[in-house]
């Protein structure tokens, strides 16, 4: 129990460096936040939503992770160092885009009908 204490603290001071050093993370923070209290106000599933600001969240994190251990190993620019830090910047835009349209799909219908537009 002791070590895993330990380790959730060295993976929340991780998040800690994501929320400090990231603005995109914070960005991300904010916008799931919003999400989630709307998915509770107009009643719509909220296992969607949560999945899809865990996917973005996380995804992110690793984008940072990578991109710490590219600049470790790789201070000065190569191919390889961009390809790396590309890859893993289209993969949380994957997410992003793929989280946006599951919030237009699962919040979309009950909010124009809680805002008594449809
Ligand atoms: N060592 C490198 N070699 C080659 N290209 C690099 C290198 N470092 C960065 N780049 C290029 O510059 C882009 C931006 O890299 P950078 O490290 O500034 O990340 P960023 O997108 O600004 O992320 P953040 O704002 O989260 O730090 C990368 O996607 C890559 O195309």
């Amino acid at each position: 129990m002791r070590r895993w204490l330990v380790s959730a603290g060295f993976a929340l001071a991780g998040i800690r460096y994501g929320w400090a050093s990231q603005r995109n993370f914070r960005i991300e923070v904010t916008l799931g936040t919003v999400a989630v209290l709307t998915a509770v106000w107009v009643r719509a599933p909220l296992a969607p939503v949560l999945l899809a600001c865990g996917l973005v969240l996380s995804l992110e994190l690793l984008n940072t992770a990578l991109e710490a251990v590219v600049d470790l190993v790789s201070p000065d620019r190569h191919p390889l160092a961009k390809v790396a830090k590309d890859a893993a910047a289209g993969a949380v835009l994957l997410a992003c885009a793929a989280a946006v349209l599951v919030g237009a799909d699962v919040l979309g219908p009950p909010l124009l009908h809680r805002l008594g537009l449809t």
